[in-house]
């Protein structure tokens, strides 16, 4: 059961659409808590989120995050002792204000309604945990990602500096870790350096999901913040864990902390690691490069990670510059006839004399498995094993041109998949993670639960669990990023115009294109006035 959704009012009509949604935002109050639970008999099916709705002029919407008071109303709570930590004493404004909240959408017309915030992340007036009350755990999931044991390092050291918190453990090996395996303890000694290592010192894994298992281990073991990092399967298994833990009516904040190196989670700005892995993809695309300039009809065929979303794909192609063809999965493809991709490696290659393909891991599925017949097979957590396109695509490629006379290729195929992910996190993401874990912090003791922490425009956020895991983040074909691939690139993009149509369908907000004199508030230039033909065909580019 799903609580009603409040839609964002226009600007004009604020005070009655606030007035209205006041009223909704009553209606949508939590009901009163049942008293505390002891341990869950059976298997925990999870109940729908309750949103916790508050709307305000203009249209204004606040996507809350619960707190442990929604039900512990009567839970005490402390100044913060940040204030008197001599760091921070010094800081102007270091607490955020109690409404301080961060747009969703930052680009906005004169009419825009004012639309969904979320909480500003940081540090508050009041803690709702004293410092030798917390009992911490933390835990790792899913696929390896840079910057997993920045995050670990960074909670640890964050918790005993900010807040004198002395008591962290570690779950290993992932979810079955709580309810499988011993904790490790954790200290700002024994986490010292781990952020110049690749992985996660406390493993991981995919699977084991036991969500009564896992509560009754956090009961048991008397841990009042949890701090979840996994991607968006993890954060799937950290809102049940939250909605189990609150039907129990414990005392214990159950934090997310979004990981994937697919860059896949919705609603924020980018994840931790994807930057590094970006970087490390750089790597491979030079040799690849190298390889085909030095060979004739050179052929370089990089395969990179991207289940579901191409988005190290698309940033690795536009950062190299080297790349003749960015495949990813959002774009269908295909080899043969006019416009297919075989046609176009032809061109290339009597064009260039050689080409640099880069495909992510999730692209093609649908041809590869129409082509092979295979039934689909799926790992531990549910997520579909993927047919290899790298080693496919380059098997096409070379039937293809063995068949045509006096056109020999030379291919090389390079498959650095694990390898731009089981790298230490760089210096941009390591700061990134540290901030991300600090924020982490603020939250849970400030009382916040069942929220992912995380960057929105800039400014770090509280985000409710069902807003990040409702659907994953992918690469927009119909939008300004891919088409700059296509500029850069000048493959071809494959679609008909169904297939336009078909990508638009999933667009939050329908576009309106800016009609000058009609919707648009400045009077458009002439294109190419001052351009030439590659600045108007990427024109709007932000
Ligand atoms: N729908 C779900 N509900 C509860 N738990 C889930 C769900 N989906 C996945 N999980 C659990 O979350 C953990 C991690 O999931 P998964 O293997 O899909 O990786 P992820 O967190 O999505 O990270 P990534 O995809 O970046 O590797 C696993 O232990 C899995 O069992
Ligand atoms: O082989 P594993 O560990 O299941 O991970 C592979 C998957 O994990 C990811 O790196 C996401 O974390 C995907 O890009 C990739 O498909
Ligand atoms: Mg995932």
């Amino acid at each position: 059961m799903e609580a009603a959704t409040v839609v964002a009012a226009p600007i004009l009509a604020a005070d009655a659409a606030a007035k209205a949604l006041q009223k909704k935002l009553l209606d949508l109050e939590l009901p009163p808590f049942p008293a505390p639970a002891k341990k869950a008999a059976a298997k925990v099916v999870a109940a729908a989120p309750k949103k916790k709705l508050a709307g305000g002029a203009g249209g204004y919407v606040l996507e809350d995050v619960p707190h442990l008071t929604d039900y512990l109303p009567n839970l005490p709570s402390f100044p913060n002792p940040l204030q008197n930590h001599p760091a921070y004493s010094v800081v102007k404004q270091y607490f955020v204000n109690a409404d301080d909240t961060v747009a969703k959408k930052i680009v906005v017309h004169k009419g825009s309604a004012r639309g969904t915030h979320f909480r500003r992340a940081g540090p508050r007036q009041r803690v709702f945990f004293q410092p030798d009350e917390v009992s911490a755990a933390i835990v790792t999931c899913g696929g390896l990602c840079p910057g997993l044991n920045t995050v670990i390092r960074e909670l640890v050291c964050g918790l005993h500096d900010m807040y004198g918190v002395t008591s962290v453990v570690g779950i290993e090996g992932g979810y079955r870790g709580f309810y499988a395996r011993n904790t490790v303890e954790l200290t700002p000694r024994s986490v010292n350096g781990i952020h110049k290592r690749g992985g996660t010192v406390l493993g991981t894994s995919r699977g084991g999901q036991d969500t009564g298992k896992i509560v009754d281990s956090i009961q048991d073991r008397g841990i009042n913040q949890v701090y979840i990092i996994g991607g968006d399967g993890t954060q799937k298994g950290a809102a049940t864990i939250h909605a189990e833990v609150q039907r129990r009516g414990l005392k214990c904040a159950v934090v997310g902390v979004p990981k994937t190196i697919d860059n896949d989670i919705a609603v924020i700005d980018r994840s931790f690691g994807f930057d590094t892995a970006v970087e490390e993809a750089q790597r491979a695309i030079n040799a690849a490069h190298v390889e085909a300039e030095s060979a004739e009809n050179g052929v370089g065929v990089v395969k990179l990670m991207g289940r579901n979303s191409g988005f190290i794909a698309m940033y690795a192609t536009l950062a190299s510059r080297d790349v003749d063809l960015c495949l990813i999965p959002e774009s269908p493809f295909y080899l043969e006839g006019k416009g297919g991709l075989l046609e176009f490696a032809e061109k290339r290659l009597r064009e260039n004399g050689h080409m640099v393909i880069v495909v992510a891991e999730g692209a093609g599925q649908d041809v590869i498995a129409r082509s092979m017949r295979l039934a689909d097979a799926h790992d531990a957590s549910g997520n579909k094993v993927l047919l290899d396109v790298g080693l496919w695509l380059c098997a096409k490629i070379k039937d293809h041109f063995k068949k045509k006379a006096n056109f020999p290729i030379t291919l090389k195929y390079i498959d650095p998949t694990y390898m731009i992910r089981a790298v230490p996190s760089n210096a941009s993401d390591n700061v990134y993670c540290s901030l991300l874990a600090h924020s982490a912090i603020h939250g849970a003791m400030a009382g916040y639960t069942g929220f992912t922490v995380a960057p929105v425009n800039g400014r770090h956020a509280y985000i409710p669990f069902y807003r990040i895991t409702e659907k994953q983040n992918k690469v927009v074909i119909t939008d300004r990023m891919w088409a700059r691939v296509l500029c850069s690139t000048n493959q071809p993009c494959f679609l008909s115009t169904e297939d336009v149509e078909k990508a638009g369908q999933d667009d939050e907000e329908p576009i309106v294109p800016l009609v000058e004199g009609e919707n648009s508030l400045v009077k458009a230039p002439p294109l190419l006035a001052n351009a030439g033909d590659g600045a108007a065909l990427c024109n709007g580019a932000a």
